[in-house]
């Protein structure tokens, strides 16, 4: 059996849809409008220093489909990631997620600084609906794969970047969700532990589960992503297979013709 929990779809049904998607941020620090401001644009009225990180952007994901996440620095891969979490919520349009995520979208994200690691194994994979008996089962293999056995009772914060990575890996491959989001936190592993989380990211691919992963890498980008999207300008610029995403991009960005951004899939992190 399975060690996914991936309900059965309904015919046709996409896992995900998103519908004329749009988030406006602050680019200064949020603070009380002035009184003046009130008068002048009203309580909803547009501040000059909001923005759309992207604005109008619609698409449908199937249950099995690997996707990867390509863009300039800046451009909203991470904040697309945070809306499939649930961890934003839409300014405009609708998020429709009809499966559990397990997110890896930053390297403390879910994760308790005060909290040990067997502390924050327990909370993380509780709070994604792991029985005791069920965490308690897994509970060697996620230890294990981390390799921080000597660290069980080290309060997370802690922790190296890197040792954050691993522990957050470990637990976010095993919650047993439908769907998985991965944002280039595993760059701040060692080549050993990328290696090990690469074969784990296979396997889960072939049980069926679906992939998010934002890379700069255009060989991880090949090795597991069969679809593209490409977020560019406060936009959706392409959504397609993987190859014509990476060298849309790779176009747009003059970076098509470097040789050293073009290598096959390996672990090392060649730039998409
Ligand atoms: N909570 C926030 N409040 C205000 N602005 C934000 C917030 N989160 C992200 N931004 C801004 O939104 C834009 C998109 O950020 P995001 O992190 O999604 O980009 P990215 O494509 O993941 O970038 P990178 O490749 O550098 O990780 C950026 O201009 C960023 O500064």
């Amino acid at each position: 059996m399975s060690e996914l929990d991936i309900p059965p779809a309904a015919p046709g049904e996409p896992l995900i849809s998103l519908r004329d998607v749009g988030i406006q941020f602050s680019r200064g620090r949020r603070r009380h409008r002035s009184i003046r401001e009130l008068i002048t644009k009203g309580s909803t009225g547009t501040r000059t220093d909001e923005f759309w990180p992207f604005r109008h952007v619609s698409f449908d994901i199937h249950r099995g489909e690997a996707i990867g996440v390509v863009g300039r620095n800046g451009q909203g891969k991470s904040t697309l990631l945070s809306l499939l979490a649930g961890v934003l919520i839409p300014d405009e349009g609708t998020v429709d997620v009809r499966a559990g995520v397990a997110p890896l979208i930053a390297i403390t994200g879910g994760f308790a600084g005060d909290l040990t690691a067997r502390e924050n194994i327990s909370l993380v994979a509780g709070l994604h609906g792991m029985s005791d008996e069920q965490i308690a089962e897994s509970f060697d293999e996620i230890v294990d794969f981390a390799e921080m056995r000597d660290f069980l009772d080290t309060p997370y914060k802690h922790f190296s970047s890197g040792m954050k990575v691993r522990l957050a890996f470990s637990v976010v491959s095993r919650l047993r969700e439908p769907i998985m989001l991965v944002d280039e936190v595993l760059a701040v592993g060692d080549a050993a532990f990328r290696k090990k989380c690469f074969t784990r990211i296979q396997w889960l691919l072939e049980e069926g589960q679906t992939l998010f992963l934002v890379s700069h890498s255009a060989g991880n980008l090949r090795r597991f992503c069969e679809r593209g999207l490409y977020l560019e300008g406060g936009e959706l610029r392409a959504d397609g297979p993987i190859e014509d995403v990476i060298k849309q991009y790779q176009v747009d960005t003059d970076t098509y013709n470097d040789p050293d951004l073009n290598t096959e899939a390996d672990d090392s992190d060649d730039v998409a």
